[in-house]
């Protein structure tokens, strides 16, 4: 019996990796070097495309806890973590080049495993197949999978607001409610009059924005269009929308504003805010001077910018089982970040789940159950918790 696992990113070398160990043949498709995302730069299994850190090393925390329980789960990926660490606190960060180069020697001399450099564009539901295609999925394979999980529960976009340090906020201006007094004051509220907001829309619509990706031209959700297009349709789009003055006094003058823009608190401490539906395409450095015409950020510290980028992932709640099993397709499995969740480890993590479920359904026996106690098992029941209604497109990072 073989198994089929597509994309060899931190979920699929995790899964492929469990398969093969527990004497599974494991066909393993990736499709760089000859076709690449436009995230991964090398030809290696398991390339972390951003930062080199695989955040907290502490068990206190759920990341931590969950590199704990997925080395004693003997995961691939964290052998090649830990043997490739370099020094960064508290957090578990790694030589990228040699964490990838031992991930790729170990699948591509493992006896089980027959690595194949192709891209995957057809699936047949009918054989053994885990889809750890990641958030960057090739186009075809994502109409593929668009079909078989009925499109309406496929995702494409990811979208983060600017985050500014709450004490660079100027709250001489800026005033702290919720829209019509409704909960606790848990907005910060920077409001603005007709001049000022009018030279806001002018200088947002035309700021100069980052180099679109081709991925970046395709349609764009409603739900998380860029602040700058928004305000294309029109000068006044943005006061139905993220600017909206509504159900908010300014105390001093006692008046509504002619338009106001909140900032939501971003961390436990409160030292953190993001600016609410500030999704934005601009320049970083254009950003600071764009927002910077905001009453109260004139002089904002900006911890993060505003970015846009492909995160292709499903409606698990709808599709999955625990197991990470298709409902429809029982010996279809999806993994890594694809699933909904976001980050390396959560990704791995998701790895190991498919790889181990996998490797039971072969053998004929019952998918593994982790208690809700693991982290792996806290992730596994949100993923495929069928009592989420109303699934947002949303990705579950953990803290
Ligand atoms: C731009 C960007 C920056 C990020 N930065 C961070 C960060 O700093 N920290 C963090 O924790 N997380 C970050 N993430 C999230 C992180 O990338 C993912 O959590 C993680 O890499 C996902 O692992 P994965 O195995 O699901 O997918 P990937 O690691 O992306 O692996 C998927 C693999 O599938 C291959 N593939 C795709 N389509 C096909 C096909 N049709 N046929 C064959 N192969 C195919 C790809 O080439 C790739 O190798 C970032 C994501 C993006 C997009």
């Amino acid at each position: 019996m073989e198994v089929v696992v597509i994309g060899a990113g931190l979920a699929g070398s995790e899964a492929a990796y469990q398969l093969a160990e527990r004497g599974i043949k494991v066909k393993l498709y990736e499709m760089r070097p000859g076709k690449s995302t436009p995230a991964h730069h090398t030809d290696k299994f398991g390339e972390l495309v951003c930062s080199n850190s695989l955040r907290s090393n502490q068990i206190e925390n759920a990341v931590g806890l969950l590199k704990e329980e997925l080395r004693m789960l003997n995961s691939l990926i964290m052998k090649c973590a830990d043997a490739n660490a370099v020094p960064a606190g508290g957090a578990l960060a790694v030589d990228r080049e040699s964490f990838s180069k031992c991930i790729t020697d170990v699948l591509t001399n493992h006896p089980n495993i027959e690595v194949v450099r192709e891209e995957i564009m057809n699936i047949n539901p009918q054989e053994y197949t885990i889809i750890a295609s990641g958030p960057l999925t090739s186009d075809k394979l994502a109409n593929e999978i668009a079909k078989l999980t009925e499109s309406e529960y496929l995702y494409f976009y990811d979208a983060a607001a600017p985050i500014v340090t709450y004490e660079s906020i100027d709250m001489n201006k800026a005033f702290k409610a919720s829209r019509y007094g409704k909960g606790e004051d848990d907005y910060i509220n920077c409001p603005m009059n007709k001049e000022e907001y009018e030279k806001f829309w002018y200088e947002l619509v035309n700021a100069e924005r980052a180099e679109l990706k081709s991925f970046e031209k395709e349609i764009v959700f409603e739900g998380c269009m860029p602040v700058e297009k928004m305000a294309e349709r029109g000068i006044d789009t943005l006061l139905f929308g993220p600017l909206k003055p509504v159900g908010l006094m300014e105390p001093k003058s006692k008046q509504q504003p002619y338009a106001v823009v909140q900032l939501r608190q971003d961390n436990s401490d409160g030292t953190l805010y993001n600016i609410v539906g500030f999704q934005t395409h601009l320049k970083w450095g254009e950003q600071k001077r764009v927002f910077g015409l905001i009453p109260g950020l004139e002089n904002a510290e900006f911890v993060r910018y505003g970015v846009m980028h492909r995160n292709t992932y499903i409606n698990s709640t709808q599709l999955l089982k625990q197991s990470l099993q298709m409902k429809k397709f029982p010996k279809l499995m999806f993994a890594g970040q694809i699933t909904g969740v976001e980050g390396y480890i959560e990704s791995t993590a998701m790895g190991m789940l498919a790889g181990l479920n996998m490797a039971q359904l072969v053998k004929g026996e019952k998918p593994y159950l982790f208690p809700e106690e693991t982290a792996i098992g806290a992730l596994a029941k949100y993923i495929s918790n069928e009592t989420v209604k109303n699934f947002q497109p949303m990705n579950i990072t953990m803290v």
